[in-house]
């Protein structure tokens, strides 16, 4: 008997924040499961795949590292946003301007006519620097929830956070393979030294 052909779901998803904020490296750290000797300017896209599987079903999750720097993207801005299934927002824990340049990445998102109903999350990278952090967890959750995005505070460097930014991407790939009405939160959060960890679905 034949089996019957099931075609593999694609999940694009964009990575999206100011240049230096670290999207190659977290994007490395989930595709790859390493972090970058040396990393240099993103210009245009790089694309990054992995398959995953969530209850029983094989996904290809497509994650699109834009290029932060106006001059590297300006051509592709576009197709960044086309049938995007989901979108990552990611600041620098210890970079304040980062953080408020957010604002203007989801403006630029919004103006894309990116859905409301496309899964959205905020991530704080670069937290292995813990002296130098300059946007404290509360701000950040403040804003998340104005937005109604999930937040992550997680490291792309430090291989003890590799399951945390697992779970950035695991998390939405479970809500796009279920789609929830609303918000909804995904997966357990728990709240560790003033750090917020999601656990994936
Ligand atoms: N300490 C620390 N450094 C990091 C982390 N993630 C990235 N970096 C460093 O930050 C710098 C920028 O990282 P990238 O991943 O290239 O940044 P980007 O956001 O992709 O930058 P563009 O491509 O210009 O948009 C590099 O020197 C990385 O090594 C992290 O979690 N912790």
């Amino acid at each position: 008997m034949l089996t019957p052909y099931v075609q593999t779901r694609i999940f694009k998803i964009i990575v999206i924040g100011d240049s230096n904020v670290g999207k190659t490296c977290l994007t490395f750290r989930f595709c790859g499961g390493t972090f970058p000797d040396k990393t240099e300017a993103t210009i245009g896209v790089d694309f990054r795949e992995k398959t995953v599987e969530i209850e029983g079903e094989r996904i290809k999750v497509q994650v699109w590292d834009t290029a932060g720097q106006e001059r590297f993207r300006k051509s592709m801005v576009e197709h960044y946003y086309r049938n995007v299934h989901a979108v990552v927002f990611v600041y620098d824990v210890t970079k304040m301007t980062s953080f408020t340049n957010l604002k203007m990445w989801i403006e630029e998102c919004n103006g894309h006519a990116v859905s409301p109903l496309v899964p959205k999350v905020l991530v704080g990278n670069k937290c292995d620097l813990k002296d130098l952090i300059q946007v404290p967890s509360s701000m950040a959750l403040k804003f998340a929830d104005a937005h109604n995005m999930l937040l992550f505070e997680t490291s792309a460097k430090d291989p003890k956070e590799s399951q945390n930014v697992e779970s950035i991407f695991m998390c939405l790939a479970c809500r796009l393979k279920a789609p929830r009405l609303g918000g909804g939160r995904c997966g357990g959060g728990e709240e560790s030294g003033g750090r917020l960890c999601w656990a994936p679905c």
